[in-house]
């Protein structure tokens, strides 16, 4: 691996996106975003639903392409590749997108031997050993028999993950990974993610509404407001943000920077003074 760019502390970065801008059709989604993904590290993408955070991850796995602005992959720009050379860093990349679907007519085992049987020509007992390592990993080799029906919602993610990790790629990203699970499911996958990136020495990024489980394993931090980079530190440094926009997001508070009301006339124009629509209902 060719890692050519440092973090300001000094740490190596595998992703590094530069000045990246991003819109669907006119609408602006990202504006001017700069962000370095170390090496090794938990990083999590965090903010405000429709910010922006699945579209980042999707920038970073080549889906979209920035414009303008720049990905880069240990060094590779990821909007340049053909369909050939993406395919080649998509391999590098472990993905786990919002609810991680199975395949529902395929077994615990045959998911998760899914994309190795895509991607390689692996020696069937081989491939059995590679696919018994990943399960074992996520604490489900005695349930590789079972169907997705047959399984909880908890143990699932737990399958999506090992699939994830099959290739055993460089960078793994988790999309919302923690959506619908119960407390229990919830701190189990957490734990769980911030175990294989250290054991499989892989790069993490995860986007995340769950505060406390996320603030439990990032080393990252960074909240997209606005579609830009409102702030980025250690959970600690996020916590003790002066920003009140951040301050609003770490806080849950119900209302801040981001309003809760969707702009409109105000209370008084609505129910006190004589609109014409309530005129039109009083009469
Ligand atoms: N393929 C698409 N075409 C057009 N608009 C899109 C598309 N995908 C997403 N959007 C819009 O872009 C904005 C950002 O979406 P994105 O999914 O990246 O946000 P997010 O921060 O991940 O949100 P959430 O936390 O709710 O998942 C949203 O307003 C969304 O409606």
């Amino acid at each position: 691996m060719t890692i050519d760019s440092s973090q300001p502390d000094g740490a190596r970065s595998l992703v590094q996106i530069n000045r990246l801008h991003f819109g669907y059709g006119d609408r602006p989604i990202l504006r001017d975003v700069s962000l370095q993904i170390p090496l090794g590290k938990v990083t999590a993408i965090m903010g405000a639903s429709g910010g922006g955070k699945t579209t980042l991850l999707r920038l970073i796995s080549g889906q979209n392409r920035p414009a303008p602005g720049t990905v880069l992959f240990d060094g590779v720009d990821v909007g340049a590749q053909n369909t050939k050379g993406l395919y080649a860093l998509r391999r590098r990349m472990g993905m786990l997108f919002q609810f991680g679907a199975l395949f529902t007519d395929m077994t615990v085992f045959e998911n998760v031997a899914f994309p190795l049987r895509e991607h390689s020509s692996l020696p069937e007992d081989l491939l059995r050993s590679i696919v018994l390592m990943k399960l074992n990993a996520v604490g489900l080799r005695g349930a590789r028999d079972l169907l997705p029906s047959e399984i909880s919602g908890g143990m699932a993610r737990r399958v999506a993950l090992a699939r994830a990790i099959a290739l055993d790629p460089e960078l793994i990203m988790y999309d919302e990974p923690f959506a619908g699970l119960d407390p229990i499911a919830l701190g189990t996958t957490a734990r769980l993610i911030r175990r294989l990136n250290d054991a499989l020495g892989t790069t993490s990024v995860l986007v995340s509404h769950d505060l406390d489980e996320t603030f439990s394993i990032a080393d990252h931090v960074v909240i997209l407001a606005n579609g830009a980079i409102a702030e980025q530190g250690t959970p600690e440094q996020i916590r003790h943000s002066q920003d009140p926009l951040v301050q609003q997001f770490v806080q849950g508070a119900f209302d801040g920077p981001v309003k809760f009301h969707y702009p409109g006339q105000s209370l008084a124009q609505d129910f006190l003074s004589e609109a014409p629509h309530n005129r039109r209902h009083s009469a």
